[in-house]
């Protein structure tokens, strides 16, 4: 499958961005690890516990495993630094311990509700231009929001690293397509906590400029994930057309717009197809009705973890390894550590390990075996304020030569419903 070089033409002004220069966010060379990043959070009303020291004791539970802060991603699997002279990072941090708690900066915000410190509405960093899937769950994450369009999954978390954006919002699964790998590695590389949810209804169109037939069309173009989820309906279409992928959907959108290409049509929104003058030529042809994106929120600083609704966790793992004592089975006590507890576990995904992809293990008597090494990440049921969650994650430690918490955040409960007028 070809990509597509995208255009280079002006993008339109994201929406409610009415003072903002019309441009998308590119790649910068800044590398991540330059960037510096601060510690914890201050209390605030509601919260469990309701003080900076119980919210110490909690991310105490997870400063037990400490790392160099000359280490270039925290995933080597080195063992705990013993000694307080060294710096030493948590997550990403300075560990909580080291820190007198009157020193500790204020959290950019500490509660989901869109309070940005710059006196301005949130600005929030989405990989594609206006019309983007991406956009919208920016807007039903936070209403009313400044919407950053982002060439890449990678500037888009550069923007907030930057302070350029408050927050990032990235999609990280599909119903229908499966998870999105290349965020999963993201959210490891970068510093960033994922600090909400959402969960978006995805209704893809069929768009092409106005007068085209389906007839005349060679070519769709899409997002590799929208193609992906339409895959049988433009079978059904009986459309005798290649598939080519493209950065977003509302990237193809606007592609097929300002190349006035005819032979040519892109599986975008219905609001691309407004924005960028093209009309539908078929409507809903997603594979499954209730084809849903999940997005994750991102921001440079945590939440503080609640009890009072529901919080998922985030986490990802190495486990230690295989082959004798501690490391045998890791990856059944780790998930055994949840499931005594009662903690569901709603996904598991397992990625490379980039600095040990594969482990040798040579046995003079039958031969050599190569086994692939691997983070897993773990999104449960529980609060990091609920003390089960902080048991579990004590206990993981003991099976994991690498842990970390990715974020612990309010779970999307918004009633579920296939309406139209829901849809984007
Ligand atoms: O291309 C877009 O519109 C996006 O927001 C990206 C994306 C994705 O990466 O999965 C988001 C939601 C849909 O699942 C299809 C594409």
């Amino acid at each position: 499958m070809q990509t597509l070089s995208p255009p280079t033409t002006t993008i339109p002004t994201p929406i409610k961005t009415p003072t903002r220069p019309a441009h998308r966010l590119t790649a910068t060379p800044l590398p991540p690890s330059q960037l510096t990043v601060r510690c914890a959070a201050s209390p605030q009303n509601g919260a469990v516990g309701g003080t900076r020291a119980d919210w110490q004791s909690t991310c105490a539970i997870l400063s037990s495993k400490v790392f160099t802060s000359e280490q270039n991603d925290n995933t080597t699997g080195s063992k705990p630094s013993s000694s307080r002279d060294e710096i030493t990072t948590v997550n990403g941090h300075r560990s909580l311990d080291l820190v007198p708690i009157e020193n500790l900066p204020k959290p950019l915000t500490t509660d989901l509700s869109p309070a940005p410190m710059h006196g301005a509405q949130l600005r929030v960093a989405y990989q594609g231009v206006p019309g983007a899937y991406s956009e919208a769950a920016a807007g039903k994450a936070y209403p009313g929001c400044e919407a950053i369009p982002c060439d890449q999954f990678e500037v888009a978390f550069q923007a907030v690293e930057l302070w350029i954006a408050d927050r990032a919002v990235l999609p990280v699964e599909n119903s229908l397509g499966g998870s999105i790998h290349r965020n999963y590695d993201l959210l490891l590389r970068h510093r960033l906590h994922i600090v909400g949810e959402v969960q978006l209804p995805v209704h893809h169109c069929l768009l092409a400029l106005p007068g085209v037939r389906k007839e005349y069309l060679t070519r769709v173009i899409s997002h590799p994930q929208a193609l992906a989820q339409c895959e049988h309906t433009l079978t059904k279409l009986g459309l005798n057309v290649t598939r080519e992928a493209f950065d977003d959907t509302a990237g193809a959108a606007e592609y097929v717009a300002t190349n006035r290409l005819r032979d040519t049509a892109a599986i975008a929104s219905a609001r691309a197809a407004e924005l960028y003058g093209l009309q539908v030529l078929a409507d809903g042809i997603q594979d499954d009705s209730g084809n849903v994106t999940r997005f994750v929120m991102l921001a440079r600083e945590p939440i503080i973890p609640r009890t009072d609704r529901p919080f998922k966790t985030s986490i990802v793992f190495a486990t230690q390894d295989e082959g004798g004592g501690k490391g045998t089975a890791s990856l059944f006590k780790v998930l055994s550590a949840f499931a005594f507890r009662n903690i569901s576990l709603t996904k598991i995904e397992s990625r490379p390990h980039r600095n040990r992809p594969i482990r040798i293990v040579d046995d003079a008597n039958v031969g050599t075996a190569k086994h692939f090494e691997y983070m897993f990440y773990v999104d449960f049921e529980a609060s990091m304020a609920e003390p089960r969650a902080q048991n579990a994650l004590a206990e993981v430690q003991e099976f994991t030569s690498f842990l970390r918490v990715l974020g612990s955040y309010p779970m999307d409960m918004t009633p579920w419903s296939l309406s139209r007028s829901d849809d984007h």
